[in-house]
Order: structure tokens, then C-alpha cells, then sequence
């Protein structure tokens, strides 16, 4: 078993059907015999060729030892393993694997079926693979935020698992990233500090309306397979933003930050919850045809290196080159300058204008609706995020560049779009500029009569005084003028990021039966 050249082989009868069984250090295969015989060549999706399977052992959840070990004639027959050399190839494929989860479910995400979908297609899968769990079904919003923040007692379990939408990712990544900095002792305040990465990885069955996080990690949204990631230990590292108003925080994102269109549809859909999913095409359709623009100042600081550009083709795919490039430069870096020192020596590039939209994605934000995402070529873990600038442009233009979200066409290619891969940037709004703001903050009014004297203000330079809200990963945030830098993957996933389909002759070189 210490040589991965060195096969152990055996055939095994099922239902009346001969297989001949290979298994070496990496993987486990097994043929048909009969159909091989026939030499039908068919190639049947998932097999090598008619009849041939095979499956990395790194994948295998489970192996179940039989009682019957009848003992084998042949050399290179099956033969009862010592005990050592079974214990450590054992190890070496479960090393990574979590043994014991914290899991939260929320009852009311999407379609209201979190429960259900944990209970029959989860939960069958951690027991078979051993693993062990602590299982909350929330009572109220940030009840898991909460409970990871303040009580739960972390250093029993392996991973933290989150059953529910992207609503519900962002209440068990801020518990964790939270509770990460306090006993580290960092002041999440401050802007500049550099956060200390979470220790534990989270685990994402999706459940939930949108589901963007999940989709955009794994490739689809389908419960089994996040499970299956789970079991087998994946690990895909994940950028997040820190979002802050002057000295205050806000909040993380990992994956929208959206002002304008995506913070308008988002403050109208909260009020049609009830509707369930559908409410995301009712208030977006609405908001469309509201047509509003914002005016504001958005500024930011370019990724450098070899980060790759927004409209280069390289999507980020399982083992991306660019994300494992930040983790060694991350390495390095640690040795040299604080990365805000390097940051301070970087010149910001500022643009004033009127928006339809301003969106940043810090990943490619796929969801079923728009299957390759608002930013196609972001990337999960290369410490950047892409800053989408849509102008001010008619009603038709706009139309075409959303539809292009949904289909293959390029749309940043439209004269109004502009995108930039960043790796901080700031947005104040335009009757934020005004100096008559400071005026009015310090003459003690409030909201209501905050915006009918800037409305007053703006009628003489003639402006419309529109206002938006930040969409963050799906919450709206209570400030307009916001500050933003991404922290280089902070945190990490059960996932493995999105994998190609392997074409056939692959699949029959890797196997190699
Ligand atoms: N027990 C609960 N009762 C009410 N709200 C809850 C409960 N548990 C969690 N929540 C909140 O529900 C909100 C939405 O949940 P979730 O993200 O799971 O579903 P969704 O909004 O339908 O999906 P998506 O975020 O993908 O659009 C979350 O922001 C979360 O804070
Ligand atoms: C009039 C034609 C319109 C056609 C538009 C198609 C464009 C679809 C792009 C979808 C981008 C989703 C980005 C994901 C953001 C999530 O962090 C967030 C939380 O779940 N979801 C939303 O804010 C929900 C946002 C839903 C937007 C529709
Ligand atoms: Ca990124």
C-alpha cells in the first residue's frame, strides 16, 4: 500500500454482476467484466467507459469492514491489511476531515424548508461518515450570530455548518470572524488593523433564496453535494470585506456590496418577504423601472501584481493559479512591510459621477439567476474585489447590460460600464460632499428634516438629491458614505471551489485501470 504504483485487485460479485476491484493510494476502481468483454466502448456519463467506475480514495465517505474475511490464494488478491499500514493510509485521506460540527439551521430561510432538507439528506450523510454533531435550530434572527460570538464553546468542534441562504452565511461568518478578534485582541473599529483569519471552517447547506455564496463555491446548490464537501474535509480559503463609517464598523461582505440598483431592490424586497424568492423579480422589475440615478464620489486603490483583471477570461476555478499565488505572496509579505504601509504608499484613483449602479464583487456572485455572476472573473481568495461603475445611461442600455448577467454575453462591454479590480475603496455621496452637511449634523436635525433641508439646499445647484442604500451580502446598511478593504482570505470554506467538467480522456488517464 506505501507505493501508489501498487495495486491490490479482487473481483466482487453484486447483484449476479462480476467486477474486477482495483485499489491503490489513490484510487479505488472497479469494471465490469461481462460488459468489458463485450467491447460496447459506450462512454455513460460519470464512467471511465461502459462499465468502468472509479473514485479517488480521498472521496471514499465511508469503509465499512466485513465480518467474512475469506482468506485469498492468489498474491495481489484482497488480503486483510495490517492493522498499522490500514491505520496510517486511513489517516492519511480522513487527516482533514471534521469529526465533530457545530450546526445551526434556520427554519424561515427560502422556501422554509432548512429543516427538512437537514434532517433527510444531511444528516443520513454525517452519521454514515461518523461524524458527530451539535445541532441548533434558530429561534430568532442573529440568534446564531450570537450564540457563535458570546457562547458557544469552539474549541470542541471542527467547523461550524450553516443551513439557510446567504442571510444566514452572513450571521455564522460575523459570529466567527467576531469572536476570532476578540480573543485575538484586534479592534475591528479600526480599519487599519490587519484581522487574524478564523480557525474554523464553515460549511454551507444551502437552503435559502439566493444561495449566491454556495453556488458561487461549489457550482451548484444542491444540499448533498455541500454535505459531501464537507465529509470528505474540503478547504477553500474566501476574501472578506470589512465595511466602516469613518471609526466605526459596519459589517462584512463576501459577496455584494451594491449601491443604487442592488441596494434599491434589496430595500423593496425586505417588505415582500412573505412572497418568499419571488420577491428578488417583483422589486426587481420595479426598481428597473424607477430608473433612479446617484451622484457621489467613489474612490479606490488598484490590485497590483499578477491579480489578474476583471475582463481577462480567467475564471476562478478549483486550484485556481491566482488565488494559491496570494496565498504564498501572503506568506512572504508577513516577513516585510505591514500591508497598510504598503497601502499608504499607493496612489488612490477617484471618480465623481451619477450612477445607475456602483456594485463590488469580491467573488463572481453566480446564483441560478445569473449563472456566471455579476463579475464572472472575481476571484474567491485573491484579496480583491471588482468594483462595477454603471453610469447613468438610458433605460434601454441598462436593460441590456442586466440581461447580459443572464446570458454569455460580455457585460461590462457597454461605453457606460467601467470595472476596476481593487483592493480598497471608499464611496461618499454627493449631498455628503456638501458642506452644508456639516452644518445641518451640527444644528442637531433629524432624519426627516436632515433630508428636506438638503433637498431645499440642492434645488439651488440643481441636482436631484437621490439616496440609496448598501446592499451588503443581502442586508442593507444603515450608512451611505461607506469605506471598504478586503481582507485576504479570512476565513475558509468546506468547499473546494467550482470544478470544470473533466472531459472523458482525462477521467480515463487519472484512472488508469
Ligand atoms: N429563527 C429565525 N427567525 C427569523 N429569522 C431568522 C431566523 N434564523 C435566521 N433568521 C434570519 O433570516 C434571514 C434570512 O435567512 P436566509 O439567509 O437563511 O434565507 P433567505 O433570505 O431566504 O435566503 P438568501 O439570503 O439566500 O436570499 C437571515 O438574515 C437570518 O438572520
Ligand atoms: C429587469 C431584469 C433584471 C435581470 C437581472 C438579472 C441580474 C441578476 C444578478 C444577480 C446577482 C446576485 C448577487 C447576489 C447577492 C447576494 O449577496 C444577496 C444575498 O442573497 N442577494 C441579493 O441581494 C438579491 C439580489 C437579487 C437581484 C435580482
Ligand atoms: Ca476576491
Amino acid at each position: 500500500m506505501e507505493k501508489q504504483s501498487r495495486l491490490l485487485c479482487s473481483e466482487l460479485c453484486v447483484q449476479r454482476r462480476l467486477f474486477e476491484v482495483t485499489l491503490n493510494c489513490t484510487v479505488l476502481a472497479w469494471k465490469d467484466i461481462q460488459i468489458d468483454k463485450k467491447h460496447t466502448g459506450r462512454a455513460i456519463y460519470g464512467a471511465v467507459k461502459a462499465g468502468s467506475h472509479c473514485v479517488p480514495v480521498c472521496e471514499i465517505i465511508a469503509v465499512q469492514e466485513k465480518e467474512d474475511d475469506s482468506p485469498c490464494k492468489d498474491t495481489g488478491k484482497w488480503q486483510k491489511v495490517p492493522q498499522s499500514p490500514a491505520d496510517s493510509c486511513q489517516h492519511a485521506f480522513t487527516a482533514n476531515r471534521p469529526k465533530y460540527l457545530l450546526v445551526y439551521i434556520n427554519p424561515y430561510g427560502g422556501k422554509q424548508r432548512g429543516k427538512q432538507i437537514y434532517d433527510h439528506k444531511v444528516a443520513p450523510i454525517f452519521s454514515r461518515a461518523s461524524i458527530s454533531t451539535d445541532v441548533i435550530v434558530t429561534e430568532h434572527a442573529n440568534h446564531a450570530r450570537d450564540h457563535l460570538k458570546m457562547e458557544a464553546d469552539l474549541k470542541k468542534y471542527d467547523g461550524v455548518v450553516c443551513v439557510g441562504g446567504d442571510g444566514m452565511f452572513s450571521e455564522i461568518m460575523h459570529g466567527l470572524v467576531s469572536r476570532t478578534q476578540q480573543e485575538a485582541g484586534v479592534d475591528d473599529n479600526s480599519m487599519e488593523e490587519t484581522l487574524m483569519p478564523c480557525g474554523l471552517r464553515i460549511g454551507i447547506i444551502p437552503a435559502g433564496s439566493t444561495d449566491c455564496i454556495c453556488y458561487a463555491t461549489v457550482g451548484s446548490n444542491d444540499p448533498v453535494t455541500s454535505a459531501l464537501h464537507i465529509v470528505v474535509g474540503d478547504s477553500q480559503p474566501m476574501d472578506v470585506c470589512s465595511v466602516h463609517n469613518e471609526d466605526h464598523f459596519l459589517r462584512y461582505s463576501v459577496s455584494l456590496l451594491g449601491y443604487g440598483f442592488y441596494g434599491d431592490v434589496l430595500t423593496d424586497s425586505e417588505r415582500k418577504r412573505w412572497m418568499g424568492p419571488a420577491r428578488y423579480d417583483i422589486s426587481g422589475v420595479k426598481t428597473f423601472l424607477s430608473h433612479r440615478y446617484y451622484e457621489g464620489t467613489v474612490s479606490f486603490l488598484p490590485a497590483e501584481g499578477n491579480s489578474g483583471t476583471p475582463r481577462d477570461k480567467m475564471q476562478c476555478r478549483s486550484g485556481c493559479s491566482i488565488c494559491q499565488q496570494t496565498s504564498s505572496d501572503k506568506l512572504v509579505s508577513k516577513n516585510e512591510d505591514s500591508v497598510s504601509d504598503a497601502e499608504c504608499r499607493d496612489t488612490w484613483t477617484v471618480i465623481r459621477g451619477k450612477f445607475l449602479a456602483i456594485n463590488a464583487a469580491s467573488m463572481s456572485c453566480a446564483c441560478p439567476r445569473s449563472p456566471k455572476g455579476l463579475s464572472p472573473s472575481a476571484h474567491l481568495a485573491d484579496g480583491t474585489t471588482d468594483l462595477i461603475l454603471v453610469r447613468k445611461c438610458s433605460r434601454l442600455n441598462f436593460l441590456r447590460h442586466l440581461l447580459r448577467h443572464t446570458n454569455k454575453d460580455d457585460q461590462f462591454d457597454h461605453s457606460f460600464v467601467e470595472v476596476y479590480r481593487v483592493k480598497q475603496f471608499r464611496f461618499t455621496p454627493r449631498y455628503q460632499e456638501c458642506d452644508s452637511e456639516v452644518d445641518l449634523r451640527e444644528s442637531g436635525a433629524t432624519g426627516k428634516q436632515f433630508l428636506s433641508q438638503i433637498c431645499r439646499e440642492h434645488r439651488a445647484c440643481g441636482c436631484m438629491p437621490s439616496q440609496s442604500n448598501w446592499n451588503c451580502d443581502g442586508e442593507i446598511l444603515p450608512h451611505t458614505a461607506i469605506q471598504v478593504r478586503v481582507h485576504s482570505q479570512l476565513i475558509k470554506l468546506f468547499a473546494r471551489g467550482i470544478e470544470e467538467q473533466p472531459v472523458f480522456e482525462d477521467l480515463y488517464a487519472h484512472c488508469a485501470i
